[in-house]
């Protein structure tokens, strides 16, 4: 499969280097405004290949898409130390409305991949400018935000993160909503494990790992001013899903017909992502307090998507 690239930034090439280094994939093309950017980022990447894979990393024009199967979207600004994902908004959509139609020209059967913050409205914005069905315009969304939930869960009961069975619902952003109730260790509740090991999750511990995923972007901005590792993992993460159709649960946005009482609006819950891109939703069953955060973060965003216009 070949896979475009738009936005060879930060966020673009550590995809297209996560991508490499699975070797899943046939072709990587980098395009970017910024020609000699996609160009040295290109070269860069293509000299790690021979360690690992054979993929062919190369950057191009939107004509170089033609034939993609999955272009990811990551062009655009990012957060300043301090600024949230929501205030990209107007910024982002201008770029998108050129972005768009310029990846459908040549590659209208590709899977659209949205990277660039706020990624949810992103989603939102790339779903109606394109005319796709929602299940093949997919947001990141809370795919990093589960990473890191499950990863600061591993690290309190001193297990694999991959053993962590544990989802981030909602916006990708501050209202995002930790699903504490439905989080497995293995196949028993985390709860339940934590308190066999002598780690019970106090409301102390909870506190601190809500803290830890919800202001992780805004540390690691103030730190080195962006971040790229994580969300580079996840997208090459996501392709890997559609490019070998496994039919992973991943949480993962797409523009969602109803969920709590709000209606059509981009946001995560674990979904099942194949070849088609999103195959099925897995709604969980939360807690009050859960399922009442959901809908506020829910009618956030579609307050957000509706103040635009696209
Ligand atoms: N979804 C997620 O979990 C995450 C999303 N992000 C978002 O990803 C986006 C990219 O972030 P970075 O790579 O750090 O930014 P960056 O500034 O390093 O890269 C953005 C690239 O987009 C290019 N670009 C801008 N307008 C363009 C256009 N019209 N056509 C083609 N290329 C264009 C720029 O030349 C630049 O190279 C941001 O919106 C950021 O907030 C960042 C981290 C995590
Ligand atoms: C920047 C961003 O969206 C993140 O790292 O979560």
């Amino acid at each position: 499969m070949k896979v475009g690239i738009v936005g060879a930034g930060m966020v673009g090439s550590s995809a297209g280097y996560a991508l490499a280094m699975l070797g899943i994939v046939s072709d990587i093309v980098l395009v970017d405004r910024n020609a000699a950017l996609a160009l040295a980022q290109a070269e860069d990447i293509s000299h790690a290949v021979p360690f690992v894979s054979a993929t062919t990393v190369i950057a191009g024009d939107y004509a170089d898409l033609t034939g993609a199967g999955v272009v990811i979207l990551a062009a655009g600004v990012s957060q300043k130390p301090g600024e949230t994902r929501l205030e990209l908004l107007e910024r982002n959509a201008a770029v998108f409305r050129d972005v768009v139609g310029e990846v459908l020209r040549v590659a209208p059967d590709a899977i659209l991949l949205i990277a660039s913050n706020p990624v949810d409205i992103m989603t939102q914005v790339a779903t109606r400018l394109s005319g796709l069905p929602p299940q093949r315009v997919i947001g990141s969304g809370t795919i990093l935000d589960s990473a890191r939930f499950r990863s600061l869960i591993g690290r309190h009961l001193g297990i694999s993160p991959q053993s962590v069975h544990a989802y981030v619902l909602g916006e990708h952003g501050d209202s995002e909503v930790l699903g504490w109730s439905n989080a497995r260790a293995g196949s028993v509740s985390l709860q339940s494990f934590a308190e066999q090991i002598g780690s019970p999750l106090t409301d102390d511990v909870r506190q601190s790992i809500d803290e830890g995923v919800r202001n992780a972007a805004y540390k690691i901005i103030n730190g080195k001013g962006a971040t790229y590792y994580g969300i580079g993992a996840g997208l090459a993460r996501i392709v890997k899903a559609i490019a070998q159709d496994q039919r992973d649960v991943l949480s993962v946005s797409i523009v969602t017909p109803h969920i709590v009482d709000v209606e059509d609006v981009a946001l995560s819950v674990p979904r099942i992502v194949g070849a088609d891109g999103v195959v099925a939703d897995l709604i969980p069953e939360l807690e009050a307090s859960e399922h009442t955060a959901l809908g506020r973060s829910a009618a956030l965003l579609k307050e957000r998507v509706e103040s635009i216009k696209f």
